[in-house]
């Protein structure tokens, strides 16, 4: 699109939009426009600020500017490098005289003013950007920066009754102790590790130890509050701490009692924070912050920018704030990747002199000191329960994060029992994958009982990197549906038919359905349709008409199915290069399998999409170093 375009879309326009947070309300992100995904293409968003801005006397090249500040955040950057504006959006001889309009305009302000773009350090924002970014570094810096806690170390000692030692190596550092010990330790920390690396495993002793010591003390046990970002991950979430309580209370030394201070639900992130009508305000906020004590949010990659500055935002003074996720999965859809900057920029595992020499014989090998004290608040969990040194999956989860190509391609060539691999995605290797899965897929179309239907889906699923062509998951769902009218003598065009899985698209308050809630629609005797999804008290069934926004489920983005498993998954990249395909798209739709994982792809795909990174602008590292 060239810039007289932007002059053409010039109509009446009172109010100036407020940039991508508002583009649709609660709309469904769309992943594919996402990730790394460059999309050259200004939106009409866009062009009205660019509108609003040359109404309110900007002249074209800053119009410009406020067209492009607000297409970086619609592709997941906080704001736009002025060093790197795509040639195609603004040509080489307008870049050069753009740092002087910018510098000339008064609608154009630096930082601590309030204008409608903001540049900062060689960074152009939407002002709200600005705002966010800079209000969760200061957030995060202040309560990093609170005087430490004191730990009992024995307490969190290998073999002293929370966390066991290595039976091969007794002496090794035990990182899931070392996680507790900085969350005990800190207001701010981060745990990241891979699926089943222990992360709710150390939550639950974490509580454990806190609520132990003020029983002890006789103190009022902390509020604990546990979150996350989609109701789909709050609800595994919750079955994830409800499993580690009634693991750890086997110990014949566990106290009962503890499990009344442990929450039994967990609350989407909006809905802790009381985000909802037309304002973007929570109801918790600096000036009404959370009256819990701990705060514990879960899949926090998935956070986005706006959401983590007004969680931060909302946590009291004197509470904990504590982040589990994969630094390495994909960001959020929206803009910004909170985690994995934090993360990055942190390190692995490698602490500050004081934090050492506080965390004594629990970090058994000395390490080179840190120098900033960020790298105190994230500790990484490395070890995998769930992926064995000898499972494919996982060493192919670590040879693609490490960017090894040539090992991720030794693993796809070799033959193994949990890793199958397919060299090609063309239209004749996805036909002969739709009619296998259809084959299985019959067992639901056959189903009577909702329970065995809902097991079922959790069985498998396909994950594609985008919804269109060949390769995409409204393709594979058509042809699987088709498939399965064929055999079963149904209009595929019918909306709904007996066995039909679908998944909820947006969080739905109302009827408590949630974006990601997977569910099955069964005729009933009567012969009516009913859509049947797992509640937290048991199963739930709805008529088609009350459900939420919803789409057929044999195939979902990868980006959908973060935050959810499955026994079996079958990746599919196309065989053409899109920009999404990244290595943390790669690595998050992998990460989903347990015990299975089937590849379509070709070789040369998956070698770009292992090299490529995403990367996402914004100034949030700098400002926590600074
Ligand atoms: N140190 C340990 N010793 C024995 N079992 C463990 C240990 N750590 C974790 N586990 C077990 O491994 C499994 C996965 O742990 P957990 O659910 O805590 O991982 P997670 O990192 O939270 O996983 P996910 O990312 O899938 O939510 C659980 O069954 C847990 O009991």
């Amino acid at each position: 699109m060239n810039e007289s375009h932007t002059d053409d879309m010039f109509d009446n326009e009172p109010t100036m939009p407020q940039g991508p947070e508002q583009r649709q309300p609660n709309a469904e992100p769309m992943p594919e426009t996402s990730a790394v995904a460059e999309d050259v293409g200004l939106s009409d968003l866009d062009n009205a600020l660019a509108h609003w801005a040359r109404r309110h006397g900007a002249d074209k090249l800053v119009a410009r500017a406020f067209a492009l500040a607000s297409w970086a955040v619609a592709q997941g950057h906080t704001c736009l490098d002025l060093d790197r504006i795509p040639t195609a959006l603004m040509s080489a001889t307008n870049q050069k005289d753009l740092a002087a309009a910018l510098e000339a305009s008064t609608l154009v302000g630096g930082p601590g003013e309030v204008r409608p773009l903001i540049v900062d350090q060689g960074r152009l924002y939407l002002q709200r950007y600005h705002a966010y970014e800079t209000q969760l570094a200061e957030r995060l810096r202040e309560l990093m920066a609170a005087a430490p806690n004191p730990v009992d170390i024995d307490r969190l000692k290998p073999g002293h009754g929370l966390f066991l030692a290595d039976a091969a190596d007794p002496d090794a550092t035990n990182w899931q102790a070392v996680a507790a010990f900085a969350a005990l330790r800190h207001r701010f920390t981060v745990i990241s590790g891979g699926p089943g690396t222990g992360k709710t495993y150390t939550i639950v002793r974490l509580l454990r130890v806190l609520i132990e010591a003020a029983r002890a003390e006789s103190r009022e046990p902390p509020l604990i509050a546990l979150a996350a970002p989609t109701g789909k991950a709050a609800a595994r979430m919750v079955e994830s701490v409800r499993n580690g309580l009634d693991n750890m209370a086997a110990d014949p030394a566990f106290d009962n009692a503890i499990l009344d201070h442990v929450p039994q639900n967990a609350r989407t992130l909006h809905r802790l924070l009381g985000l909802g009508g037309a304002t973007t305000r929570p109801r918790f906020n600096a000036d009404n912050p959370l009256p819990y004590d701990v705060v514990i949010v879960d899949e926090a990659s998935m956070v986005d920018l706006p959401m983590m500055a007004k969680l931060a935002d909302a946590i009291r003074n004197n509470a904990r704030l504590i982040l589990l996720g994969d630094r390495y999965q994909l960001a959020s859809v929206e803009s910004g990747s909170v985690l994995a900057e934090i993360c990055s920029n942190a390190g692995v595992n490698r602490f500050t002199a004081d934090q050492q020499a506080d965390a004594g014989a629990l970090i058994a090998q000395p390490m080179e000191p840190a120098t900033h004290v960020l790298a105190d608040h994230v500790v990484t969990l490395q070890t995998s329960r769930r992926f064995n040194a000898d499972s494919t999956i996982g060493r192919l989860a670590a040879a693609v994060n490490a960017g090894d190509v040539a090992t991720a391609q030794e693993l796809f060539t070799a033959r193994h029992d949990d890793l199958h691999y397919h060299d090609a995605s063309d239209a004749a290797a996805i036909s002969r994958l739709m009619d296998r899965l259809a084959d299985d897929y019959a067992a639901l179309v056959e189903a009577t009982d909702p329970t065995l239907a809902l097991a079922e889906l959790g069985k498998q699923c396909v994950l594609t990197a985008v919804r269109k062509g060949t390769a995409g998951s409204e393709t594979i769902n058509a042809g699987i549906t088709e498939r399965l009218a064929r055999r079963f003598d149904f209009n595929p065009a019918m909306a709904w038919y007996h066995g039909r899985p679908v998944m909820i698209r947006r969080n739905d308050y109302r009827t408590g359905l949630y974006n990601g809630d997977v569910g099955v629609a069964l005729c009933n005797e009567s012969g009516q349709i009913r859509v049947w999804f797992e509640g937290d008290n048991g199963l739930r069934a709805f008529l088609p008409s009350a459900l939420p926004a919803h789409d057929t489920v044999y195939a979902m983005t990868i980006h959908k199915s973060q935050g959810s498993e499955f026994d079996s998954v079958t990746l599919v990249l196309p065989d053409y290069d899109v920009p999404v395909l990244t290595r943390e798209l790669f690595y998050t739709g992998l990460t989903r399998g347990r015990a299975r994982l089937d590849i379509y792809a070709s070789q040369q795909t998956l070698q770009q999409t292992i090299v490529r990174r995403v990367t996402r602008i914004s100034g949030l590292a700098t400002r926590l170093r600074s």
